[in-house]
């Protein structure tokens, strides 16, 4: 790019291309770089920490500029999209030559946008976690719902569900979607999206865009598909056509869901139960981590799936319990079949860059091992006795690809490189053709040794020497002092290079050897490229059986898992009736427990007991007692339960729980600019309005946000209102003493406490629960053992003594709630004002009415409203 007026070809060619690019970063190919300018350049090179140069100008002023070399450009794009940025990708499309030859010697090299990578669309092992998926999820709101279309690319799976909009926030939860793309429209209620024409999200369009990419006449074969996954649908494949260029990746016959099929769990709610991320986002710390024990990547995805979407359908809950069961008490088998996995490689996602057509021979290999792998399993468990259903659903899916396995171990070697540029893949023995070729480039080396030899001999040079580099091929060289002896005409040698300390030649006897090796080695490498192209397409041919062998070694991968999980902590099967119970005896908190035992402390296992008839525990009782512990053990044993796994407790009766909430602990959302309080409210707002008599919410300290009226106002209404209009399972925690006189009116509700004690003046936490109140705080005697210094806690208890002789003679917080009307009881007086004041209405005739008349009637209509 030198200095002129107008821009130079190549910036108007890297203009266009930056134009089509939009907001994604442009790494445009030069040579053996991907060059990036202008603000691209200063972003990159801030992320990258890369030098940030100059070339050449636009508009009078310096282009900045900074590149990253193409052989290492993996690893930069990984942290580019790490940091939230999208990249295109322009090649050179033609050869420098074609170029020249297309349009004389000035010609520029065309380029083109050959692919976008984007967060939502990766497909390289070294840009992706093994043990996470890679959801980019496309959204369409058609009517008054959303279609959702879902898709990892990295191993093909692909979903469609549609929701109402009360239930859209826990589905995109339940996705944690890398990338999200949306119809233009939609940015502000998806902040951070990818907004996408809104034509592409047609459900018309949509729907045959679903039937040309799976070759369908109708979508029946893909179950009753909405008008919203359709559209959402279209929206997906086309992002991906687009991101793609052309080349689309693996996608699977998507998998229709239905939104009842699982337990809806909200974003707030897996925050506070530290589902599959712990406190700042780590996997660490959380129940994910503390269950996991797959041996593959596909597993640990599958079991990350299984916790982010338990099931509502017992059989198939039962169905792979029966498994967990049938791997817990075979631990013999259990073992086995571990260590089996223990080799095997990630063939999902191998297969995922194979379609994608970024396969390498490598990725051939690993489903060839990958694949025979499995059938030694399958031979192994198809022996054993008893089996149980799911297992004998899995085993067939395991075989089947004999002959290509078989195919691609005689024809590729055993650890087939990533590079192709080198050849080498092909095994000896496969192509005879290729055989003698490769032996042709060896004796063509062989007879360049004995050359060597002879030239040595005949020139008398004994440091003569034969070399090789990618600039001259072969030549010979000798030291600089014996160079004249070989530049005498006649020598039969022919100058080629003189160095510092030595001379080089050429000979025609090493110019014909030279060229039979070069021709030998390219059709060689043609050979190998062509067996390539050949084993891919018989990959092709056979993807969806082999995605479905890596399903299903996924997911005998997490049932063994999950069965050496439970036996290490001594675990249960739990069981399901039908009625909304929840009956946990001996139940852990399975991370706390973990955390207490590498302290060499023990966990105090605790029952709980809900019914239709007691669905409602208020727990109090002294901090640090156990509360939070105790509310979230028996939500994550909910959880564990209906995604099919064992839980940490003796025994486990539950009814089915359609949706789980849980508003525990203030976490502050300082960054969505809500306070601590008003986060809370939120929360405790949606409970209110979705929780279902199947639900089961855990709610811890509702109120405290806020002056002690207010709070106790707050937590007392709630507590009403989730027992008389929610009637869903509840446990309540809470620090309001007052709250325990709603079990003289809530008839399903029970009183229960944490306990402790005051032994020679120092408070002990027992971690155990007791039936009944909470007798006194212990508040002060908790800041005590926090080490408050003695003064304060002295001068506390001496401001305690006055508070509570006050309560005493008042009747406290909560005197004059002993007459109030219960919260169904107040609402149903509300709303027989506000029918009265419908009859009325409709009992109007209004013509018979005179202006006077009409105005009287508005204002008694008027006060008798402003009376509700
Ligand atoms: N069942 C248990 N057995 C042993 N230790 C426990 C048990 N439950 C809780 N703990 C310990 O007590 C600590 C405090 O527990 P937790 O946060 O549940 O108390 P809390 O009653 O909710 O307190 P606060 O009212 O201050 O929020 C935990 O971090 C854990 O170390």
């Amino acid at each position: 790019m030198k200095a002129t007026s107008g821009p130079t070809p190549m910036m108007v060619q890297y203009l266009a291309l930056k134009a089509k690019a939009e907001d994604c970063l442009l790494f445009y190919r030069m040579g053996d770089f991907f060059e990036l300018f202008f603000d691209d350049a200063r972003a990159a090179a801030a992320t990258l920490d890369i030098a940030l140069t100059s070339r050449g100008e636009h508009d009078g002023r310096p282009i900045p500029m900074c590149g990253v070399p193409v052989h290492a450009a993996e690893g930069y794009l990984a942290r580019l999209i790490k940091a939230g940025h999208r990249v295109a990708i322009a090649e050179q499309t033609e050869s420098p030559e074609d170029a020249k030859a297309r349009g004389g010697s000035k010609t520029l090299v065309a380029r083109d946008i050959v692919r976008f990578v984007t967060a939502g669309t990766l497909t390289e092992d070294s840009l992706l976690d093994s043990w996470t998926s890679n959801m980019l999820v496309a959204v369409a709101p058609v009517g008054d719902e959303y279609g959702l279309a879902a898709a990892d690319i990295s191993t093909g799976y692909f979903e469609l569900v549609t929701v109402a909009a009360s239930a859209l926030e826990a589905e995109l939860a339940r996705l944690s979607a890398s990338e999200l793309v949306v119809p233009d429209g939609l940015a502000q209620q998806f902040i951070g999206a990818i907004i996408r024409p809104r034509a592409d999200f047609d459900s018309i369009v949509g729907g045959d865009l679903l039937k040309q990419h799976f070759a369908l006449s109708t979508l029946d074969a893909i179950g009753a598909v909405t008008r919203a996954e359709q559209a959402a649908a279209g929206g997906l494949i086309a992002y991906l056509a687009h991101v793609g260029q052309g080349n689309m990746p693996f996608l699977k016959l998507p998998v229709r869901r239905e939104v009842h099929a699982h337990l809806l769990i909200d974003q707030a709610t897996r925050d506070s139960l530290e589902i599959s991320a712990a406190n700042k986002g780590a996997r660490a710390g959380s129940l994910l981590a503390e269950v996991d024990r797959t041996i593959t990547g596909a597993g640990a995805r599958q079991l990350a799936s299984d916790l982010s979407a338990p099931l509502m359908d017992q059989s198939i809950i039962e169905a792979r319990l029966s498994l967990v069961q049938w791997f817990h008490d075979a631990p013999l088998t259990r073992d086995a079949v571990r260590s089996a996995l223990r080799q095997l490689p990630d063939i999902a996602r191998a297969l995922g860059r194979v379609v994608a057509g970024r396969g390498s021979p490598r990725d051939l290999g690993q489903i060839r091992d990958g694949l025979d792998a499995a059938r030694h399993l399958r031979e192994r468990l198809g022996a054993m006795a008893d089996r149980p259903q799911l297992l004998d659903h899995l085993l067939p899916m395991l075989d089947g690809h004999g002959h290509m396995v078989d195919v691609l171990s005689r024809a590729l070697v055993t650890s087939p490189p990533t590079d192709t540029t080198q050849g080498g893949y092909i095994a000896e023995g496969y192509d005879a053709a290729l055989d003698v070729l490769r032996s042709a480039g060896r004796d063509g080396r062989q007879a360049i040794a004995q050359l060597e030899a002879r030239y040595r001999d005949s020139t008398g040079v004994a440091a003569l020497k034969i070399r090789h580099n990618a600039v001259l091929g072969y030549f010979v060289e000798v030291p600089a002092k014996h160079g004249d002896a070989l530049m005498a005409a006649g020598s039969g040698f022919a100058h080629r290079q003189t160095m510092a300390g030595a001379v080089r030649f050429n000979s025609p006897e090493l110019h014909e050897e030279a060229m039979r090796i070069t021709q030998a080695s390219g059709h060689a490498l043609a050979a190998e490229a062509a067996h390539l192209e050949e084993l891919t397409a018989i990959v092709l041919t056979r993807r969806d059986a082999i995605a479905a062998s890596a399903d299903a070694l996924a997911r005998i991968d997490v049932s063994a898992a999950l069965a050496e999980r439970a036996a290490e902590g001594n675990w249960c099967r739990p069981s399901f009736v039908s009625h909304p119970c929840l009956e946990i005896e001996g139940g852990r908190h399975p991370v706390v427990e973990s955390a207490l035992a590498k302290s060499g402390d023990r966990f105090i296992a605790n029952d709980c007991k809900l019914s239709p008839d007691k669905r409602l525990w208020l727990v109090s009782g002294p901090n640090m007692g156990g509360k939070s512990t105790f509310l979230r053990q028996n939500a994550l044993i909910v959880l564990l339960a209906q995604a099919g796994s064992y839980v940490p407790a003796t025994s486990a009766k539950l009814g089915l729980v359609d949706r789980l909430f849980s508003r525990v602990g203030a976490s502050d959302n300082l960054a969505r600019g809500r306070s601590t309080f008003m986060v809370e409210m939120v929360e405790t707002a949606a409970i209110l309005a979705q929780a279902t008599e199947r639900s089961f919410v855990i709610l811890d300290e509702v109120g405290r946000g806020t002056s002690t009226y207010d709070g106790l106002a707050i937590a007392w209404a709630v507590v009403e209102g989730i027992h008389e209009t929610n009637r869903c399972r509840c446990l309540f925690a809470t620090h309001y003493h007052e709250l325990t006189r709603l079990s003289d009116s809530l008839d399903a509700l029970s009183l229960h406490h944490v306990r402790a004690k005051e032994y020679k003046g120092d408070l002990v936490l027992l971690h155990e629960l007791g039936d009944g109140p909470a007798d006194r705080s212990y508040g002060i005697a908790v800041a005590k053992l926090a080490g408050l210094p003695p003064q304060v806690v002295s001068r506390a208890k001496t401001v305690l003594e006055k508070l509570e002789k006050g309560r005493a003679e008042t009747g406290g917080l909560a005197a004059g709630l002993g007459d109030l009307p219960l919260f169904s009881a107040a609402l149903d007086a509300a709303e027989a004002k506000v029918d009265a004041l419908r009859e009325k209405l409709t009992g109007l005739d209004i013509d018979a009415l005179s202006p006077r008349a009409a105005l009287d009637l508005l204002y008694e209509l008027k006060r008798a409203a402003g009376e509700n």
